[in-house]
C-alpha cells in the first residue's frame, strides 16, 4: 500500500462517518465517486483555480462535507414537492440550475448523490465550466453539465435554483430569476451565520420559506439554507 492510498483511507473514513453524522444513505458507489471527485479538485486545482483551500483534509470538510450538509434537506424537498420519478406531479427528471458553481460546489455532490436531479453548473469562468463538463465525464456522470455563461443571460427554466459562496441574497435572486422556473420553482441559498440584513433587502416578490441551520461534521462554523420562493 502506497503512502497516497493510505491518505485516501484516511479521507474516505472521515467521509463516511461525515455521512453517517448526517444521517445521509449514501452507496458504496456514490462515496468512492466522492472521493474520486476530492482527487479531481486536487489534481486540477492549480490550472483552474478551483478553490483556495489546498489541504485535501481542508477540502473534505470544508468542501465536500459542507456541500453533503444541504443534501437531506434537497432530498426532502424534492420528495415533498412531488418532483422527480414516480412523484406523480411532475414525473421528469428534477432540474437543477447551480449558480456560480466553481469547480461544482455543490452541484457535482448534489448531481452524485441525487441521480433523479439533472444538475447545470454554470459559471462566468469558462475553464472553471470546463472543470465541471470534463468532471462528469470522468466520474461517468450523466446528470451533470458545465454551463459556461453569466447567469442572468440563461434561457432555460429550473426547478430548484441553488448557489454557495455566490453573492448577496437580493443579487442571486435578481440575477436568476429568470432562470427559475415559476409558480413552483424554489431558490436553495447556502449560507454562513442567518443573513438578517441580507433576508431584509430582498424584493417584497421573493418569500423566505425557511431558514434551515447546517451542521458541517468537523466545522465549527455555523451554516444555513436559505430556502426562497417568488411571492404570489
Ligand atoms: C466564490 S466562487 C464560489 C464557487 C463555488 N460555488 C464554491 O462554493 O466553492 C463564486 C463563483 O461565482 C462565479 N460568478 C460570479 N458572477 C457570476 C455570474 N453572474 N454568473 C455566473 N457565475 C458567476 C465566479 O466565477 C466564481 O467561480
Amino acid at each position: 500500500m502506497t503512502a497516497t492510498d493510505t491518505g485516501r483511507d484516511a479521507l474516505s473514513a472521515r467521509l463516511e462517518s461525515g455521512a453517517q453524522a448526517l444521517a445521509l444513505d449514501l452507496s458504496a458507489a456514490q462515496r468512492a465517486q466522492l472521493m474520486d471527485f476530492l482527487a479531481l479538485l486536487q489534481k486540477w486545482n492549480a490550472v483552474y483555480n478551483l478553490t483556495a483551500v489546498r489541504d485535501p483534509g481542508e477540502m473534505l470538510t470544508q468542501h465536500l462535507l459542507d456541500s453533503l450538509a444541504a443534501v437531506a434537506p434537497l432530498r426532502r424537498h424534492v420528495h415533498a414537492a412531488g418532483l422527480g420519478a414516480g412523484g406523480g406531479m411532475r414525473p421528469e427528471t428534477v432540474r437543477l440550475l447551480d449558480v456560480g458553481s466553481g469547480g461544482g460546489l455543490p452541484g457535482v455532490v448534489f448531481a452524485i448523490c441525487c441521480p433523479e436531479v439533472a444538475v447545470h453548473c454554470v459559471d462566468a469562468v469558462g475553464k472553471k465550466a470546463a472543470f465541471v463538463q470534463q468532471a462528469a465525464l470522468t466520474l461517468g456522470l450523466r446528470n451533470v453539465h458545465g454551463v459556461h455563461a453569466r447567469v442572468e443571460a440563461l434561457n432555460a427554466r429550473f426547478d430548484l435554483v441553488s448557489c454557495r459562496a455566490f453573492a448577496s441574497l437580493p443579487d442571486f435572486v435578481r440575477w436568476s430569476r429568470t432562470a427559475l422556473a415559476e409558480p413552483h420553482g424554489v431558490w436553495l441559498a447556502m449560507k454562513g451565520r442567518h443573513p438578517a440584513d441580507e433576508i431584509a433587502a430582498l424584493p417584497a416578490d421573493v418569500q423566505v420559506f425557511h431558514v434551515e441551520p447546517l451542521a458541517v461534521p468537523g466545522l465549527d462554523a455555523e451554516r444555513c439554507i436559505v430556502w426562497m420562493r417568488p411571492a404570489v
